[in-house]
């Protein structure tokens, strides 16, 4: 964690005027910039009921925070993660979870973004059954981007979205027809530290979860969710405890807003190594407030180099080869279709990263070929769904899945695959293979750094090299990077028997940063923050240890605290 320091004054003690604070509930500071329009989101009573969250939860969420810990030195000592025997009877048992809503019983393509006015209602008039607006993989967690996001949810749930681009002469208003809106909060690791309660950080997702639900609920209800919702995804858990924390939440909200039990659903993001032997577990948490899980590859990958940090025998090749045919990666698919199947809820599919290429109609359509050859693996595994990073996707992806599945809304009673329930521990681990070259270290380091550059000033998904970037994707270049330099792998790729080197990889550094300023052009890079990710980026691939998250390392560079002049964390 950070070294946060702890503070207790309130508004009126940070010396800004009387009437232009927020007004806040005891205990809690607001060090984010006040604006008229944040306050909308920022009542007393919705930070009341955030920091009811807070109090409520903060030891179960330090608790599960140091279990993690724990399980990471366990890995470091050797020790491979593992179905837990103490829960056999939760994989043995048969159960089901509550039915699935009928508002969202049909989710073949869901679109993803960050929770950006234009693009939140670019995404629920694309034509997606479901849009997942992204607190997480897909924001930088500014304080302006979380607030704005917080007013654009509200707007685009009460109906009255819209968005003047001027430059355009375009006005954006929704459809009559739109997506299902679900909403990912940040995951449990994350602090808020532009709103303190009782003298310590928020924690960044329930700021996001309590927010939201409580502006949002009632009309959510009505308008999108047919008497059920809001609906919600969840992301980067470790292990079932840490959805029994979500569970007694959603319940503790659902109290709170007096509706009834099982009103919130949620799917779970099946994206970490040791969350794969826990997915019976993790719905059997949720069995009353889920709607499936959904395999987010890039942070799985992300997460198996992470948990196997001390592992040098086993390391990635090249990040573009660590696709879903590999091994590991369609265990863990195929597994999590059979686990929700026979749990009576939604196995969704994931992200494919190609996104169209304008200007070059030949590129673009060996793209949308790589994304349909993704997306009929999946339908044809028994997966209800599947995620698209942009709207132009959309067709092709829709066109897959409905050829498959013609007017089924899913295929959880169809697709059962009991074949997939011998599945095990060894298939799930198994090494990818694949060999590691230097242009593998130089894309690595060439997209991690534009990617960071980018981060640091506001923007968390971007396209790079005809791909969509975001939080994991780019976790999978810094981790991959370091791995490599811990163990001074051989570049075996490339048949020249280079070793990864400190030497080695400035030289690689600086050779990237030249590329990176041709590409993106001398006043571009001269504005933005290169240098600063640059520097941030070696850092953290050089590191003596590696750091949890690459966000978090970084979080206090987008950390403004206001009035100016009072400390960062
Ligand atoms: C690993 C994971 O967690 S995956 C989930 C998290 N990641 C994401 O959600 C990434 C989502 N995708 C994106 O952010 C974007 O598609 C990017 C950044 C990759 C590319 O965006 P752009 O460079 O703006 O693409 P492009 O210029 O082709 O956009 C064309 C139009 O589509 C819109 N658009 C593009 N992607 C999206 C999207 N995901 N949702 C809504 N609208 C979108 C743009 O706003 C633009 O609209 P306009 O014509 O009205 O101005
Ligand atoms: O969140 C999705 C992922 O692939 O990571
Ligand atoms: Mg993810």
């Amino acid at each position: 964690m950070l070294g946060f320091g702890t503070f207790t004054h309130s508004n009126t003690s940070t010396g800004r005027k009387p009437g232009m604070g927020y007004d806040v509930p005891e205990g809690v500071d607001i060090r984010g910039r006040y604006d008229p329009e944040f306050a909308t989101v920022l009542t007393k009573e919705a930070l009341q009921f955030v920091v009811e969250l807070q109090r409520e939860f903060r030891n179960h969420i330090k608790y599960a925070m140091d279990c993690r810990k724990e399980a990471k030195v366990r890995y470091n000592n050797g020790a491979l993660p593992g179905f837990d025997p103490a829960t056999m009877y939760i994989r043995d048992a048969e159960w089901v979870c509550a039915a699935v809503p009928p508002a969202v019983a049909d989710r073949r393509v869901e679109i993803t973004g960050p929770v950006e006015r234009k693009m939140i209602i670019n995404a629920l008039n694309s034509g997606a059954k479901v849009f997942m607006a992204d607190f997480e993989d897909a924001l930088s967690p500014t304080w302006e981007n979380l607030m704005r996001g917080q007013v654009n949810l509200r707007d685009a749930v009460n109906g009255t979205i819209s968005f003047q681009d001027p430059a355009r002469n375009r006005v954006y208003k929704l459809n009559d027809r739109t997506a299902k809106l679900f909403v990912r909060p940040r995951g449990w690791h994350l602090p808020e530290a532009h709103i303190f309660i009782d003298g310590e950080p928020a924690t960044g997702c329930l700021v996001d979860f309590g927010l939201y639900f409580f502006h949002n609920y009632a009309a959510f209800r009505q308008k999108q969710g047919d008497g059920f919702g809001p609906f919600f995804y969840l992301p980067k858990m470790e292990h079932s405890r840490e959805a029994r924390i979500w569970n007694n939440v959603f319940e503790r909200a659902e109290k709170m807003a007096g509706i009834e039990r099982g009103s919130i659903r949620a799917t779970v993001l099946i994206e970490t190594l040791p969350a794969v032997f826990q997915m019976d577990e993790i719905l059997y948490e949720l069995r009353d407030h889920s709607v499936g899980l959904n395999c987010g590859r890039w942070d799985y990958i992300f997460s198996y180099v992470k948990t196997f940090q001390a592992h040098p025998d086993r390391l990635l090749p090249d990040r573009v080869q660590v696709g879903m045919a590999q091994h590991f990666m369609r265990s863990y698919s195929d597994l999590l279709i059979r686990t929700c199947h026979r749990r009576g809820v939604h196995a969704m599919g994931g992200m494919a990263a190609q996104i169209p290429i304008r200007d070059d109609p030949a590129a673009n359509e060996a793209a949308l070929e790589l994304v349909r050859k993704d997306k009929l693996r999946e339908v044809k595994a028994g997966h209800d769904g599947t995620w698209a990073a942009h709207p132009g996707l959309i067709p092709a992806c829709m066109e897959v899945f409905t050829n498959y599945m013609g007017n089924s809304p899913n295929q959880i009673e169809t697709m059962k695959r009991v074949d997939a329930a011998t599945v095990s521990e060894e298939d799930l681990l198994q090494i990818p293979r694949g060999v590691r070259t230097l242009d593998g270290l130089r894309l690595n380091t060439r997209v991690g750094i534009q990617y960071l550059a980018a981060w640091l000033t506001g923007t968390g998904s971007v396209p790079l090299y005809n791909l969509m970037e975001d939080a994991a994707t780019a976790e999978i270049s810094r981790v991959q990077n370091w791995q490599w330099l811990k163990y001074g792998v051989e570049l075996n790729g490339d048949g020249l028997g280079v070793k990864v080197t400190l030497d080695l990889f400035g030289r690689v550094v600086e050779d990237e940063m030249a590329r990176i300023e041709r590409e993106v052009g001398k006043e571009k890079f001269r504005k933005g923050m290169y240098k600063e990710a640059c520097k941030l980026f070696t850092q953290q691939c050089t590191a003596p240890t590696l750091d949890d998250f690459l966000t978090l390392n970084a979080y206090n560079n987008i950390v403004i605290h206001h009035p100016s002049g009072s400390s960062r964390l």
